[in-house]
């Protein structure tokens, strides 16, 4: 025991335990998150005849001094012969609510604990973590002889859990039998549902054999189940519990708020790799992360890439062999590689206490995808950045793939195409939204309410510090509307950045050739920010008024062009009216990008100046970069002022001057370029990327 009983509630939180299915499914008084170690009812839990040998065995077995919140509550529940839901955050602490009642031999029902589990992976792992605590443990797989399988599930003394994959459950008659004998002679303690969220249509991770596992009540119904997720969307909640039968069922839910995690969501700007890279390099070096990315083909270049920039990185993927699989995993989880860049293959199971960023190299498929994904990240309650790159046409890549046929030639049906586009748009959404708290948005995604204030800072739109502004596009989004229908009605093609470019006025080569500014519409737009009139466009085809159609050219390449989507002709009927929120781009004192120090340090004189500058400098991570330095050649896009002597001159309202200043060659809106020693340029480069980070 303890040196005193009350170390075991630290930490604890309001214990909620609703009993009956209408209840446990409002999910409305789920407000996040009170921290108080305040609990109910623990009276009910500690005069619990489990109590104690709960107690000794948490110690005893599994060498923890303590319950995180719902554990005890799900562990008594579960031994008083009750159906039991957990629903926790990944990193939770869910397999503990069965592995310890397991091992407990006072519960109502005794014997097996039947573990089904979508993951061998992730089986294998917690048999290996049972093992090593001494735990009689069985894990019934493929590489398990029948022998094996009839001396430990038969014979001899029958052990405390059987780890099984739902596909071997239900396509195996020997395990059936298995099941059948132990049942008659009372020998199965229960059946445990891990990842249960896979039952359900309505989730991501939906597995056919799953689907069988509603015989289990069938089957042997007096075995009560327990069933465990992280996926906590209300309809994928009451789905898995109709689906498997649960009656009277004690529901555990928690907060989904992970108050270590920061939320940030950034533009693919110009080098936006290169940005990205930087941001780890200066703030996680050496540590763990996770980059997810959509394709296999993707994962093993972006491994590649920060290979070739020093970093260690290794990519993890479906396509690989089982061993190259397991070699990859533990090399990242022993630490001796630091980054794991891979598709959505990895996830579940993956318990890595310090992962200290997750980056988002392409838009997730879901936000429930996002959500566990990023999960991964501050298990071990330090601070963590979870950061998604976001580019309106990796929705299109999303779409497209969900719209083909996947790798055996298999095309989704209409409505499931139609369920995952609208959860790839909730994504979008999210990352458009630049307004609300990003936390706000992913844990209403998942029915809980939490106050702005909890944030602390800790997602981009909170910590911003440029105000929103709301503008009325109504007459430039119908212009653009109006603009796109008559180049479809001419049989023409344009693309999205051509339509801007037409807005706004702009001569551009295209422009001047098509011959788009003698189009009525031209520079209707020019008071608008380019970018601006970009995020207004790309929200006109995330409505579905325009679309964006991949054609492909002779060249091999394809070519987005912009037609009319199906809610255009509704658009420009009804005289509802667009409006638009959207940040200022932010000047020196309005920044508020992920924060990347300095590749290097300053230089200290001209001598170690040279190195440093063969790579561009860039002082924002815009696109474009206003300000870039290569060799000696200083590049600006934008307004360059040039001084009243040839050896000063303004960028972004900073003034470069001195001796060495350099001179400036050419003056224009677009690609300046000034000549210039580079020690100095270097020198006045770092200096103004202080100014402009600090
Ligand atoms: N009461 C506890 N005290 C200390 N550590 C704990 C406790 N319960 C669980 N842990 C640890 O927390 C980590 C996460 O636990 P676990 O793997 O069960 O999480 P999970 O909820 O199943 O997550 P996921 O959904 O990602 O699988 C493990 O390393 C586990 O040992």
């Amino acid at each position: 025991m303890p040196a005193s009983e009350a170390d075991y509630w630290e930490g604890m939180e309001d214990v909620t335990m609703d009993d009956s299915y209408p209840d446990i499914l409002d999910f409305s008084n789920r407000t996040s998150p009170p921290f108080s170690s305040k609990v109910s009812n623990p009276s009910k839990l500690t005069s619990s005849p489990y109590y104690t040998e709960v107690i000794r065995q948490l110690r005893g077995v599994f060498g923890l001094h303590k319950f995180r919140r719902n554990q005890l509550e799900a562990i008594i529940e579960a031994l008083s012969g009750r159906d039991v839901f957990v629903l926790m955050p990944t990193g939770g602490g869910k397999s503990l609510c069965y592995q310890l009642p397991a091992v407990c031999a006072s519960g109502q029902t005794t014997g097996v604990t039947v573990v089904v589990s979508p993951l061998l992976a992730l089986m294998k792992d917690q048999v290996h973590a049972l093992q090593e605590k001494s735990v009689d443990v069985f894990l019934w797989n493929s590489e398990a002889s029948w022998d094996e399988a009839m001396q430990r599930m038969r014979v001899g003394p029958k052990p405390s859990l059987m780890y099984i994959t739902p596909e071997k459950l239900k396509e195996s008659n020997v395990a059936q039998n298995v099941l059948t004998e132990l049942y008659n002679k009372q020998q199965l303690a229960r059946f445990v549902i891990d990842e249960a969220h896979c039952i359900s249509t309505w989730g991501q991770d939906f597995r056919d054999a799953y689907r069988d596992l509603d015989q289990l009540r069938t089957r042997y119904p007096t075995v009560p189940i327990m069933a465990l997720t992280a996926t906590a969307r209300r309809n994928t909640v009451a789905d898995i519990i109709k689906r498997l039968g649960l009656r009277d069922c004690a529901f555990f839910t928690q907060s989904f708020n992970r108050p270590n995690l920061r939320y940030i969501v950034e533009p693919k700007g110009k080098n936006w790799e290169g940005s990205m890279m930087d941001f780890i390099a200066s703030n996680h070096p050496n540590k763990s992360g996770v980059i997810y990315c959509l394709g296999r083909d993707k994962c093993e270049e972006v491994a590649k890439k920060l290979k070739d920039r020093g970093f260690s990185a290794e990519h993890f993927h479906a396509g690989m062999t089982p061993s190259d699989k397991d070699w990859a995993l533990d090399e990242w989880r022993s630490g001796r590689v630091h980054i794991i860049v891979a598709t959505i293959a990895f996830g579940m199971g993956i318990d890595k206490a310090d992962v200290r960023f997750v980056i988002h190299y392409t838009l997730p498929k879901s936000l429930d995808g996002y959500y566990q994904e990023t999960g991964r990240a501050g298990r071990d309650g330090e601070p963590a950045d979870c950061i998604l790159y976001f580019q309106f046409k990796d929705f299109m890549s999303i779409k497209n793939m969900i719209e083909r046929p996947d790798r055996d030639n298999i095309q989704a049906t209409p409505e499931s195409i139609t369920r995952q586009t609208a959860a790839a748009r909730a994504v979008v959404d999210y990352c458009l939204n630049i307004s609300d708290c990003r936390r706000i948005q992913l844990l209403h995604y998942f029915d809980e309410k939490l106050e702005e204030k909890s944030c602390g800072h800790g997602c981009d739109n909170c910590a911003h510090s440029v105000p929103l502004i709301t503008r009325n596009v109504t007459t430039e989004a119908r212009a653009v509307v109006e603009l796109v229908r008559s180049f479809q009605t001419k049989k023409e093609s344009v693309t999205l950045i051509q339509c801007r470019d037409i807005l706004r006025g702009a001569k551009t080569v295209v422009v001047k050739s098509k011959q788009y500014d003698k189009l009525q519409c031209y520079g209707m737009g020019q008071d608008m920010p380019s970018e601006l009139l970009e995020q207004m466009i790309r929200r006109l085809c995330l409505d579905d008024i325009l679309q964006e159609n991949p054609v492909m050219q002779s060249s091999g390449y394809h070519t987005d062009y912009v037609v009319l989507g199906p809610s255009a002709e509704e658009f420009l009927r009804s005289k509802k009216v667009t409006e638009i929120q959207w940040r200022p781009k932010a000047g020196k004192t309005g920044k508020t990008k992920i924060q990347t120090a300095p590749k290097t340090s300053r230089p200290k004189g001209k001598q170690r100046a040279l190195p440093e500058v063969d790579e561009p400098i860039e002082l924002y991570e815009d696109d474009p970069p206003p300000i870039a330095v290569l060799g000696n050649v200083i590049r600006c896009k934008g307004d360059i002022i040039p001084g009243n002597t040839r050896k000063s001159y303004q960028v972004s309202h900073h003034t470069i001057s001195g001796e060495n200043a350099g001179s400036v060659e050419k003056i224009g809106r677009q690609n300046i370029i000034i000549k210039a020693d580079p020690t100095t340029i270097y020198q006045k480069m770092l200096n103004l990327r202080e100014e402009v980070w600090s």
